[in-house]
């Protein structure tokens, strides 16, 4: 069933507060990012943040409705974001997938660098790992990290082979993350819980070698 306009307006209210809550942390740096809330499943559609605006802004024209293949419901002269086709596979790949964000932060491209030779990058041990629906004891995640493919078909399967249900995230090397939840709030708090931990880890390791460096033999 397709969606309603109540339902699309609903949409683009949630989004519109998720990007200015994003943009408060500079997320949105040079008009990088992007946004989707799922709308409907079959025919799956979501709402997305339209290409190259300035996310940090709120205007009439930040969204569109799109459909499975990443096309634009109505006629529309907005185009919508070039990674469109990323919300895509993941909505595609988890039904229970109801929105997806995707930001650059210096903290989530140090981390997709540092461990692109793992191809992931794994953490154990923190509290913040709850964040992203994990509540184990001494639970350990790990987040996928591909390459940067500047064909986004490309980058989109790769994108695809390699995100589980486990763990709600993926890096792109040099580049950011996607997260994605069961609705927006989740979504947040994934996001929220992976940039927490790349922060984290990324300024321990700091820490560490200057601990190191300045211990007396
Ligand atoms: C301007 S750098 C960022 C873009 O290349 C892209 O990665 C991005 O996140 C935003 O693209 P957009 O088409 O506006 O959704
Ligand atoms: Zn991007």
């Amino acid at each position: 069933m397709t969606a309603t306009l109540e339902q699309r307006l609903d949409a683009f209210r949630r989004l519109d507060d998720v990007k200015m809550t994003f943009a408060r942390r500079d997320w949105f740096p040079g008009t990088s990012g992007n946004l989707s809330i799922k709308i409907a499943d079959t025919p799956l559609q979501f709402a997305v943040t339209a290409s190259g605006k300035d996310k940090t802004k709120l205007s009439p024209e930040d969204y569109l409705i799109v459909d499975q293949d990443s096309r634009p419901v109505d006629a529309t002269a907005l185009k919508p974001s070039a990674e469109t086709l990323i919300h895509a596979v993941v909505y595609k790949k988890f039904a229970q997938a109801g929105a997806c964000f995707h930001v650059h932060t210096v903290w989530n491209n140090l981390i997709s660098e540092l461990y692109f030779g793992h191809r992931a990058f794994s953490i154990q041990g923190q509290e913040l790992i709850k964040g992203l629906g994990i509540w184990e004891e001494n639970a350990r995640i790990t987040i996928p990290i591909v390459e940067n493919y500047a064909d986004i078909p490309t980058l989109a399967i790769a994108i695809e082979k390699v995100i589980t249900p486990e763990v709600p995230g993926v890096l792109i090397r040099n580049h950011g993350i996607y997260a994605w939840g069961g609705n927006d709030f989740e979504a947040k708090r994934h996001l929220e819980a992976f940039e927490f931990l790349f922060e984290y880890h990324a300024r321990w390791l700091q820490l560490r070698q200057a601990a190191v460096s300045t211990t007396p033999n």
